[in-house]
């Protein structure tokens, strides 16, 4: 489709007067389709098959997929999200809720099933997909906003047992962890993860997919990884953690 400048900036001043205020601008290239389908028409086997993923490091495995969500899709999220973001809150270790620390300084909102439509189903059908594993293992899809300055810390993503006996025990540790960014920085906002000295640049429709897990289900340390500073503009990412076995009962 062609850009159209002034029937988007026409949008946008209307927008704006019903008090939305502007989205960031989300240009991505999309991967070219494997099998192009007819204009207008939904064929399932295509919008959920992801395109093919860069290995960037064998153990722990950590996978970039371009063009995995499209610019359409990214816009939603970012959309959808914009509304209900609030601080992101940090976990001590026995699951207790220590509040709003140092180690993520972004802002998050957790999908409730409630939030979902038809699109956003599909979109995060295509992400467990590019993970190599089923939707019913994923937790809620979480949508993170950086503002510049912001962060995330060097972590890692996978669970003391405390916090999976109190949150489904059953579904084990998260297992792998699926990003898709939904803008493009102007400058910052890299994942990296520093003990493989790999780094991912954060571009609108890129995904990064890493283990948490090594091949024996044992948490594995190397898996450390951090959201580097957003050093101008803001980033908007879309995590979703995969457990080892069911963890959604929809
Ligand atoms: O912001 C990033 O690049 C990393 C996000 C992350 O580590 C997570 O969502 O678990
Ligand atoms: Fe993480």
């Amino acid at each position: 489709m062609t850009a159209q400048p002034e029937s988007a900036a026409q949008l946008k001043a209307r927008l704006r007067e019903g008090g939305f205020p502007d989205m960031p601008e989300i240009i991505a290239v999309p991967a070219a389709p494997k099998r192009p389908s007819p204009p207008a028409t939904l064929a399932l086997d295509e919008v959920l098959d992801p395109p093919d993923a860069q290995v960037l490091c064998e153990s722990p495995r950590i996978a970039q997929i371009d063009g995995l969500l499209s610019v359409d899709e990214c816009r939603l999220l970012v959309a959808t999200a914009a509304p209900l973001l609030r601080a992101s809150r940090v976990h001590a270790p026995d699951g207790s809720d220590v509040g709003e620390r140092e180690l993520r300084t972004s802002r998050d909102v957790s999908f409730d099933p409630l939030l979902e439509d038809f699109s956003l189903r599909l979109a995060q059908l295509r992400m467990a997909a590019a993970a190599g594993m089923e939707l019913v293992d994923a937790e809620q899809l979480i949508v993170l906003h950086y503002a510049e300055g912001q962060e995330y810390r060097p972590h890692r993503d996978y669970l003391p047992p405390e916090s999976i006996q109190r949150d489904h025990p059953a579904a084990g540790n998260r297992k792998r962890t699926i990003c898709a960014y939904l803008n493009t920085p102007l400058e910052g906002g890299a994942t990296v993860f520093p003990a493989r000295d790999v780094r991912v640049e954060p571009k609108a429709g890129r995904a990064v997919v890493f283990d948490s897990l090594d091949a024996d289900g044992r948490p594995d340390a190397d898996s450390l990884h951090a959201g580097l500073p957003v050093e101008r503009g803001e980033k908007w990412l879309a995590t979703l953690w995969l457990r080892e076995r069911p963890y959604r009962a929809y």
